[in-house]
């Protein structure tokens, strides 16, 4: 059994923690907010993150990084997207020994257009990092500290290391660890799904119905699969539980931010109002401006992300994002994915 430490006590790094402390681990969660921390330790509860679920008594609380990685050779990272840099930098400094960073994380950082395990690579002195896997896969958090079944996927450039993830997360009752050593598709499926899915919560704010969402799930898979690939992923990947797999989930489920906070947006209000009332992070947001601006650098087709860019960024009504989808020139279901799987043949 290890000593594990997981960075951040948001739904998510709670969720994980109790999932590895089911499993016998000793968990540390570090997380900035006092009366959270206060809360974990000594309710065993995380209450504004997490109602309801009874954690652990080997799952405690700190709000010093420095403490809840002593001793510690696995560190999860399950901070918002936007906060990633920020925790590296400290972890950095009071990191003693190689560390191997599992990051849960879904997003990509706009501008730099960086993926979360290059960000990691990028902050992290190599003597202070041993690997850095991602866990990933259709997984909310309400479910899983329920005790739910669920199937993720543990990816790494270093199997070995993925398997060791794999070995610390299973649990034969309710949490099913799959390997996958197709980096950049677990990533890029995971983060472009949540503008997928903010798109069918505004679809289903808007009054429309199945035929709808169905439309953009597979259609917004297509134009996931299109820019994954053209960044080097396995296209096969996105038919997997972080391609395919988790854009259901997200896409359907009312505990998914992304759809709650899209769906708010179908009924007419905006942006910031949404964001300040969601309370949690919303991913989708950023990651829709970093896969926007990919998609120019790239050159790639997609109609979905740019229709929503607009929407978040330029004032361009749902309805109008919506007609503007309906009405594009006519075109072939697979044209543009044939022609890239033909180019990375040749
Ligand atoms: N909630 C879920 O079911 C799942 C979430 N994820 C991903 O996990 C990541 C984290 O999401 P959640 O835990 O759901 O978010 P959340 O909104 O529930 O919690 C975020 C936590 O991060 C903390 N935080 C924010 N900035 C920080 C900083 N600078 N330093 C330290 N802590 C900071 C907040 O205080 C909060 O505790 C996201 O990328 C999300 O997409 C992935 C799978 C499932
Ligand atoms: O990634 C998730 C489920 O797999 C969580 O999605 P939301 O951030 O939309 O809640």
């Amino acid at each position: 059994m290890e000593k594990i430490a997981v960075l951040g006590a948001g739904s998510w790094g709670t969720a994980l923690g109790f999932v590895l402390a089911d499993n016998g681990h000793d968990v540390r969660i570090w997380g900035h907010r006092q009366e959270i921390i206060d809360g974990i330790n000594e309710m065993h509860e995380n209450k504004k993150y997490l109602p309801g679920v009874e954690l652990p008594m080997t799952m405690r609380g700190y709000t010093s990084l420095e403490e809840a990685i002593l001793g510690v050779e696995t560190v999860i990272l399950a901070v918002p997207t936007k906060a990633i840099r920020e925790v590296l930098q400290s972890l950095e400094e009071v990191a003693t020994n190689p560390l191997t960073i599992v990051h849960v994380s879904k997003g990509i950082e706009p501008d730099t257009l960086l993926r979360i395990s290059e960000m990691i690579e990028q902050e992290m002195e190599p003597a202070k990092l041993q690997d850095v896997v991602i866990l990933s896969g259709p997984s909310h958090a309400e479910e899983v500290s329920r005790r739910q079944p669920t199937t993720v996927t543990s990816s790494s450039k270093n199997m070995k290391a993925a398997e060791k993830v794999q070995d610390l997360f299973n649990n034969h009752q309710y949490f099913r660890v799959y390997t996958n050593p197709d980096v950049i598709g677990v990533e890029i499926g995971g983060a472009l799904k949540n503008i997928i899915a903010l798109a069918a919560g505004i679809t289903d704010g808007l009054g429309y119905g199945d035929n709808a969402k169905a439309a953009l799930m597979t259609r917004g898979l297509a134009e996931i699969a299109r820019l994954g690939s053209v960044l080097g992923a396995n296209p096969l990947t996105f038919s997997g539980l972080t391609g395919i797999g988790d854009l259901i989930v997200t896409c359907t489920s009312v505990h998914s931010r992304n759809w709650r906070a899209g769906n708010m947006l179908g009924k007419g209000h905006k942006l910031e109002e949404v964001l300040d009332n969601m309370g949690m992070v919303v991913e989708g947001v950023r990651t829709t401006k970093a896969a926007y601006q990919l998609a120019e650098k790239y050159d790639v087709k997609m109609p979905i992300t740019q229709a929503l860019y607009d929407v978040l960024f330029n004032d361009v009504s749902a309805k109008a994002a919506v007609d503007s989808l309906m009405s594009r020139t006519k075109t072939h279901e697979m044209e543009d994915l044939a022609n890239i799987l033909g180019e990375r043949k040749n």
